[in-house]
């Protein structure tokens, strides 16, 4: 069977958490919201019997024949990550940093392909302007693009992909995704990709999506300090472990920052919502401090940023990593940039955004162009490349398409998902 579909775009956002990171470990609620900082997957049909992933921002191009890959059923692996071991046995998955993702493509294909024609095929390329391994959820909006890619492709989601089925669809299997490559994901990053917008989570609770009047305007700030969520983790524990009485007392005092912060969402005064939200940053890294999972660096973000009037967190598990810092609406734009510069020149990475934007969007027309003229006509406005027709090596009918998509810069790109 021949391949009739025209390419499309999925697109998928990070996440920052506003409050109660590590409290949410003990069962506290944690608050987090999109950003407007989006993963892009562009699918393209081929007419050979091949899937092909291109991962640029982590040097990865691979190809498989689809018969070489397995046919699974969800429930016949008792945890996603078996897939590595069962995958190793019929294909060769390169060692390195792109093992993950790659493992993670063959299980959603051999699961959502399972009993489907596999005589055709197609390509995905995926471009983030999320930093990798910062802790703003990169994985989580790759495995929710990769989800909703693969579930369209298979007809399981209606029109743009964006009923309530179709979320809660997108959202398990992006579950399975995260799982496939860290085992115990508490799941609130692959809810916010696919949800966006601000959402309330708690362990074993349905997470509620937060109706918030406004999106957030605030500065992430990436030290560019490398953590490890496991061992920051770990280190708390130990010191619950030390003083339990006065470790949950923090922990409950997080608790009540993140309800506060919750209920706050949703009201109807938004300047009133700024001097609460400030208020809650400080003391919730105030507590966080406490915890000893901050970090000199992220103690500088907070100085150049308070002296501007700015408060800032650490946000995600800290001891380096991302700072957010919460933009008020009033603020001249002149100091906003004062503290950016300030940053960038501690080597710190800045990037103003907004919070509580939009959740996955598949996105079939683009500007009332198709995806490929669309891709051609920025491509002209940038540089030259072979027309969109030209077969590359891999047989793949759409490379002038799939180079451009790789090369565009992120501006270009991020306008697909408009
Ligand atoms: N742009 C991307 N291209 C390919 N893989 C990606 C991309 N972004 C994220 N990933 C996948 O997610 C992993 C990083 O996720 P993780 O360690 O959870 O950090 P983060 O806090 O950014 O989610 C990468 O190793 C890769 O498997
Ligand atoms: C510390 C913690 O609360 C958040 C970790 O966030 P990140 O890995 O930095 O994105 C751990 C967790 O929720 O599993
Ligand atoms: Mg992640």
């Amino acid at each position: 069977m021949r391949n009739s579909w025209s390419p499309f775009v999925v697109s998928a956002p990070g996440k920052v958490i506003l409050f109660g990171e590590h409290a949410v470990v003990y069962g506290k609620t944690a608050v987090a919201g999109s950003l407007n900082l989006r993963a892009y997957a562009l699918v393209t049909p081929r007419d050979d019997a091949t899937v092909r992933l291109v991962l640029p921002d982590i040097d990865i191009d691979v190809h498989f024949s689809t018969h070489t890959l397995p046919q699974i059923r969800k429930e016949d692996l008792e945890h996603p990550a078996e897939i590595e071991s069962l995958v190793t046995e019929a294909i060769t998955v390169p060692v390195g940093p792109g093992r993950t993702a790659i493992l993670t493509f063959v299980y959603l294909y051999a699961c959502l392909f399972c009993s489907e024609d596999r005589t055709s095929g197609f390509t995905i390329t995926v471009r983030s302007l999320l930093p990798v391994g910062a802790g703003l959820g990169s994985s989580a909006a790759f495995n929710v693009a990769l989800s909703a890619a693969m579930l369209k492709l298979t007809g399981q989601l209606s029109d743009e992909g964006s009923s309530a089925g179709d979320k809660q669809l997108i959202n398990d299997w992006a579950f399975r995704g995260e799982q496939v490559a860290h085992g115990t994901p508490s799941g609130i990053d692959n809810a916010v990709a696919t949800y966006g917008g601000f959402v309330r989570y708690r362990k074993g609770e349905e997470q509620t999506d937060l109706q918030s009047t406004q999106a957030l305007r605030v500065l992430i700030t990436n030290t560019k300090v490398p953590k490890s969520t496991k061992a920051l983790v770990a280190s708390v524990r130990v010191l619950r472990d030390r003083h339990s009485p006065i470790i949950d007392g923090i922990m409950d005092a997080i608790h009540s920052i993140s309800t506060k912060a919750a209920n706050l969402f949703g009201g109807p005064d938004a300047g009133d919502l700024e001097v609460q939200l400030q208020d809650m940053i400080r003391i919730n890294h105030g507590l966080l401090a406490t915890l000893g999972v901050s970090h000199p660096a992220l103690e500088r973000v907070r100085d150049i940023t308070g002296t501007r009037g700015m408060a800032s967190k650490l946000t995600g598990a800290g001891g380096g990593g991302c700072a957010l810092t919460l933009i008020p609406n009033g603020l001249p734009s002149a100091e906003v940039d004062a503290a950016g510069k300030e940053l960038a020149e501690e080597g710190f990475q800045c990037y103003e955004t907004n919070v509580g934007g939009p959740g996955v969007l598949v996105r079939l027309e683009v500007k009332a162009l198709s995806v490929e003229l669309f891709v051609r006509n920025a491509l002209d406005r940038h540089m030259s490349l072979a027309p969109s027709g030209h077969r590359d090596e891999t047989g793949d009918q759409y490379s002038g398409v799939i180079s451009a998509f790789t090369i565009l810069p992120p501006d270009a790109i991020s306008e697909l998902s408009q």
